[in-house]
């Protein structure tokens, strides 16, 4: 998301993915309500104290009632320290599960996203964890027992009023004040929050493109580029949170004088008040006291409202991306049992999100059970394109992608992909062993059947000269192995388990020539009986393959058996020309 995006307005009540973590804790946050409520009532029995001194105790010297009174006190204090932690641990219980609900929701929606939904940045995607932050921070913290402490503000009042009379008007007069201030700030702080986030957005996807291709952008020299733009990142978000700290801290400072005024205020008329007689000097420090006490949680609506807006603008920034649909049929789907191997495109018309011109145009094919089908063209011809649409990655624009007679948008996209062997072009593996990344939580795939597979596509030459073998533990994305070797032990995942379709995007781009050919001979044997789909620029895999699909401006211009094609097209290696002009 560049920098200062602007955040949508949104309109409607709280969504699922915010109201269920919510219901969930709605017994939690009455606790919390209940010992905020009994909070504010020890509040008002520690003025009342004071005021029983000061007009019983110190003019009688009466020990013994400070004595019990002292004892009172005591028993209050410690229920109200009790009673401050337990709100407090509430809260934060009520803030983790917030947290653990909302980032499963958004964690899961980021898997099931359709990507032909229009890409998201990376950057702007890890930025929504930043978004749960702060709706955590406004659903479990301080601000939620400010909301209970309001109501309490009209009982102060109350209790002021019982004992000073009309000395209740001097805090009274400062309520306006306060709520109008905070009233007023609201619209520019609504902008400057949202401000505030799209630049911290912005900040976040500089950060997170840098860093995930840092050797690139040293070797390219890229480094000024992103550093300017770093640079107009940091500076728009610094800029907007400047202003809003500015204007939050001015409604904060303005309830703050507000609070002393009304403390002072009644001090000051409060000395008229005992003049005639209608207040004792105790009932006039338990009055100031309790003044503040009004004022104080006023004071935090500027502060809440602040949160409010940062809340809803983070709201509407998770929703949105939430809204988004899912891949896969509404539903659970149908289970896909085992998979033939056929595979049709019916008509297929594919573009991406947002771009101009289709990939795919009007394809058609059938591709039957244990057919070995490489799909061959110039760079940009769209045969990664039909590689994506094979495993369901995007569903097509228009017409149909079949998989044993079945359109692939009616099955379940994790079963289809658990059936289905896909090697694509970016060979990134995860953090974790070679075995997790072999693997990948497939429980029922035995040692033996790992083996094989690395075996096959050449990974246990080297994983088994590495002294933890299997267990070595991968840096991030697997980058303290060569391309090479990513390469090979991402062929062995996709082999795994031995898939009746298997798609591999350049499969042999990363090894030299002699790997290649042994590679070629293991990988024969290996699809023997299974379907394979095998996008290559190399005329060497071509005999794996006992037909050819060729690629040209997103069209099938020639299909048929490698002698045909060879036939056809004279100079086959120049129609296979890659992406680094070399025909290997
Ligand atoms: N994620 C994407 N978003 C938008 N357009 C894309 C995307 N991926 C590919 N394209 C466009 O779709 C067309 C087909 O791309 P595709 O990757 O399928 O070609 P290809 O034949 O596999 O090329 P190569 O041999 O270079 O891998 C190209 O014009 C490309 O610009």
């Amino acid at each position: 998301m560049p920098a200062g995006t602007k955040i949508e307005e949104q309109k409607g009540w709280l969504a699922d993915w915010l109201a269920t973590p919510l219901r969930r804790n709605r017994p939690l946050y009455l606790k919390v309500g209940l010992a905020a409520a009994l909070i504010n009532i020890f509040a008002l029995v520690t003025a009342l104290f004071t005021m029983t001194v000061y007009d019983r105790v110190v003019p009688s010297n009466a020990t013994d009632s400070l004595i019990a009174l002292t004892i009172g006190l005591v028993l209050v204090l410690i229920f109200d320290f009790g009673l401050k932690l337990l709100r407090a641990y509430f809260v934060d219980v009520a803030g983790a599960r917030i947290d653990r609900d909302i980032g499963r929701s958004i964690f899961d929606h980021i898997l099931t996203m359709r990507l032909d939904q229009g890409r998201h940045s990376t950057g702007g995607l890890s930025g929504l964890v930043r978004e749960i932050d702060t709706l955590r921070d406004f659903f479990a913290s301080a601000t939620i027992t400010a909301l209970v402490d309001l109501p309490f503000t009209l009982i102060t009042l109350a209790v002021i009023a019982l004992i000073g009379g009309w000395l209740v008007f001097v805090p009274m007069a400062m309520i306006p004040l306060v709520i109008l201030v905070a009233l007023a700030t609201q619209p520019l702080m609504r902008k400057l929050s949202s401000e505030t986030l799209g630049g911290a957005l912005g900040k976040q996807s500089v950060l997170v493109e840098t860093i995930g291709s840092l050797e690139t952008v040293k070797s390219a020299n890229a480094g000024s580029v992103l550093s300017s733009r770093w640079d107009s990142a940091v500076t728009g978000h610094a800029g907007a949170s400047l202003r809003q700290r500015i204007v939050s801290n001015v409604s904060i400072t303005i309830a703050g004088t507000a609070q002393t005024m009304a403390y002072t205020g009644v001090v000051i008329f409060g000395v008229f008040a005992i003049a005639n007689q209608s207040l004792t000097l105790g009932g006039l420090i338990a009055c100031s006291i309790l003044a503040g006490r009004v004022v104080a949680p006023l004071g935090t609506i500027a502060h809440l409202l602040t949160r409010l807006n940062a809340a809803r603008t983070a709201y509407r920034q998770i929703n949105s991306f939430m809204e988004q649909p899912v891949e896969g049929p509404s539903g659970t789907g149908m289970g896909v049992r085992q998979l033939d191997g056929a595979i049709e495109f019916r008509n297929v018309d594919f573009r991406y999100p947002g771009a101009p011109e289709l990939a795919l145009s009007n394809v058609n094919f059938r591709i039957e059970k244990g057919e070995h089908v490489a799909l061959i063209g110039p760079i940009g011809s769209g045969k990664s394109t039909i590689a994506r649409l094979m495993i369901g990655l995007y569903p097509p624009s228009s017409g149909l992608v079949l998989v044993d007679g079945t359109d692939v948008r009616q099955l379940s996209p994790t079963e289809l992909r658990s059936k289905m062997g896909a090697l694509l072009q970016d060979n990134v593996l995860l953090t974790g062993s070679i075995r997790e990344n072999i693997l990948l939580g497939r429980k029922e795939v035995e040692e033996e059947e790992m083996v094989r597979a690395c075996k096959v596509s050449l990974a246990h030459d080297f994983i088994s000269r590495f002294p933890s073998g299997y267990d070595l533990e991968l840096a991030d994305r697997g980058e303290s192995l060569s391309g090479g070797q990513r390469q090979s032990i991402a062929m062995a995942r996709s082999l795994v388990g031995r898939p009746p379709i298997i798609i591999m995007d350049e499969p042999t781009s990363s090894v030299d020539a002699d790997t290649e050919r042994r590679l070629m001979n293991n990988l024969r044997e290996e699809f023997e009986g299974r379907t394979l789909v095998i996008v290559t620029h190399r005329p060497s895999l071509l005999r794996l393959a006992d037909r050819i699909i060729m690629m040209a401006n997103g069209r099938v211009v020639m299909d048929g058996s490698p002698e045909t094609i060879r036939n056809q097209v004279a100079d086959i290696r120049s129609a296979m020309r890659g992406r680094d002009g070399q025909a290997a």
